[in-house]
Formats: structure tokens, sequence, C-alpha cells
């Protein structure tokens, strides 16, 4: 079956995009076309795969997003951006609610956040921190800055579900080794948390405008990524949730891959505005009943939108 797709990023968490509102595959064809697409040995390579899905009641179109692993994630704020950039183009809408797997989101296309750098602002919420939201099999008040029992590792973490489950620890300097070996460790599915978790460590970082954050964060289903939209959202309401940062303060958030800028309301939504770049457009056959892939044709490259993301990037 021929594939189209458009190669994007949010902050540098990339992922081939499908406009699947005309497609009829199974959950576990499209965990093959994942696999067979996000392989970064393959020609496309990515953090996932991204799916522009069709309108319901409610919402203007859908995004579902599958792991490199081919399991389906409850949401993905770095690709919503892109999807809800496709979502737009396809439908002539510029904002609306989008639906998720399991809860549904705001997108409107915004002021860019650097020149030529195509900009959509999400709003997702309300957070939950109740621990069986996480996935967390212990615990049945919220862990906010705390030891959580039976996890090896000593740092005090906030679980939040965005819904999908982040473990936010505040560091004073990131310990990549230390990060990868908490979150290979949730990989394994143990029996603290069984359905896995992205793992994020961050550091707070004032800058002389206003607060910022770095976030690092190991995703469920992909390991270490440029950056990970969901946790960069947990990220900072577990700083405001913890007197880190203010309630409502548009606040810096960095990451490997670049940054965004998000705010943390009370009543536990988030909201995050960054890049949605559409890199080039190709077209691959992908036999989804076993996983074959055909070879890749690039259709066209977006070259000024590239360049403007870098520029943007020099700027950091
Ligand atoms: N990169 C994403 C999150 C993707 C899903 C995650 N790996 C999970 O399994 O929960 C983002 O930008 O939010």
């Amino acid at each position: 079956m021929k594939f189209a797709f458009v190669k994007c990023h949010g902050s540098g968490n990339d992922f081939p995009l499908i406009d699947a509102r005309e497609m009829a595959l199974s959950d576990g064809e499209w965990a093959r076309v994942a696999r067979a697409l996000a392989d970064r040995a393959g020609d496309v390579g990515g953090d996932g795969l991204l799916l522009l899905t069709g309108s319901d009641q409610g919402s203007i179109f859908g995004m579902r997003m599958f792991n490199p692993d081919g399991s389906e994630a409850e949401t993905c704020l770095n690709g919503l951006r892109c999807t809800a950039r496709l979502g737009f183009e396809v439908t002539g809408a510029g904002e609306g609610q989008v639906r998720l797997k399991t809860s549904v989101a705001q997108a409107r296309a915004v002021a860019p956040i650097a020149s030529g750098v195509t900009t959509i602002e999400t709003r997702v919420g309300p957070v939950s921190l109740n621990p069986g939201d996480v996935g967390l099999t212990v615990g049945d008040a919220p862990f906010v800055d705390a030891v959580i029992p039976g996890l090896p590792s000593a740092r005090r973490f906030t679980a939040v579900a965005m819904p999908n489950p982040h473990l936010v620890a505040f560091v004073e300097a990131v310990d990549e080794a230390e990060l990868v070996a908490l979150g290979d460790w949730c990989e394994a599915a143990p029996a603290l948390i069984p359905t896995r978790a992205n793992v994020s460590f961050v550091e707070v970082r004032e800058t002389e405008h206003a607060p910022a954050l770095f976030v690092r964060t190991y995703e469920r289903g992909v390991g270490l990524t440029n950056s990970c939209g969901s946790a960069m959202a947990a990220s900072t309401h577990a700083a405001a949730r913890t007197g880190r940062i203010g309630w409502g303060v548009e606040t810096r958030v960095f990451n490997r891959g670049g940054m965004v800028r998000a705010k943390a309301d009370a009543d536990g939504v988030v909201t995050i505005a960054g890049n949605a770049t559409f890199e080039w457009d190709g077209e691959i056959e992908v036999d989804p009943a076993t996983g074959g892939v055909g070879a890749l044709r690039i259709v066209a490259r977006r070259e000024e939108e590239v360049a403007a993301w870098e520029g943007m990037l020099a700027g950091l």
C-alpha cells in the first residue's frame, strides 16, 4: 500500500505524518506501519507515526500517535502541533477541538515564535495527578515532589497524566546516564508501573526575562528524544504545582530540539505554543500485513521553513 506523508517535527521531535482520514487499517496494521516508518535504520525514521484522522461531533479532526515500538500513546503534544497544522490546511479551519485517543485538545494557529516558523498553540487538560491515572500501582494520594516507593531512584518525582503517563523530577543538572537507566527500568513494564512511563529530568533556569525550564525526557516506546511535548507540559504543570514557577506565568521551556512557550493554569490546563515544521513530503510502499517497506520517493523539500527553524535555533 502506498502512503503519502509529510516528515515533520515539533521541537526536533520528528515524525512521518499521514493524512489517514480515508484509510481503514486495523490497529495491528497501523502498529506495523509505525514500526516500519519510524525505524531509525530505515529511509524515513522518527520518534513515532502521526495520523490525521476524521472529525466527530465535537472535533474538527483527530490525531492518533504510534510509538516506534508500535504501541499507541494517549497523546503526543509535539505531534499534535504538526497534525493540527495539517488538519487546518486540509479543512480550512484555523482553530478547533482535536480528538485524541482518550481525551480532546484545543488547537489554534498563532503568531510565529520566530520569523518563518509556523506556530501552533495547543491547550490540554485538566491533567490528573491520580497515581492510578499515571499507571502507578502504589499510592492513593498524588505524588508531588515525593519519593515513589519501589522506583529505583531516591529522587522526588511528580507523577502526572497528560493523559499519557509522566514522572517528572527537578534536578540541579541532568544526568543522562541516570535518566536512561531509570527510563530503561520503566520500559520493562515493572509491577510498579506496568503500562510504562515517560521519565523527565528538569532543570529550572531563571533568565533575565522570565522563568525557564530545561527538560530532558526518556520517552516510553522510544528512549531519549530531542524533546517530548507532553513531558514539557507535565514539567510545566509540576513546576507550578511545586511553587517553582507561578500559575499562569508564561515560561520558556527548552529541550535538546528547541524551545516552546508554556503556561500551566491552576485548574490543571496547560497551554503550549511551538513550532510545527514540515521538512519534506514523501511517498513509500509499506505492506501493513508484514511491515515490509519499499523504496522512498521524496516528492518535495520544504527548504524555507527548515532554514527558518534553523535560524531560530541559532538565536537561542
Ligand atoms: N513525543 C510525544 C509523546 C509521545 C508518546 C509517548 N512516547 C508515550 O508513549 O506516552 C510528545 O511530544 O508528547
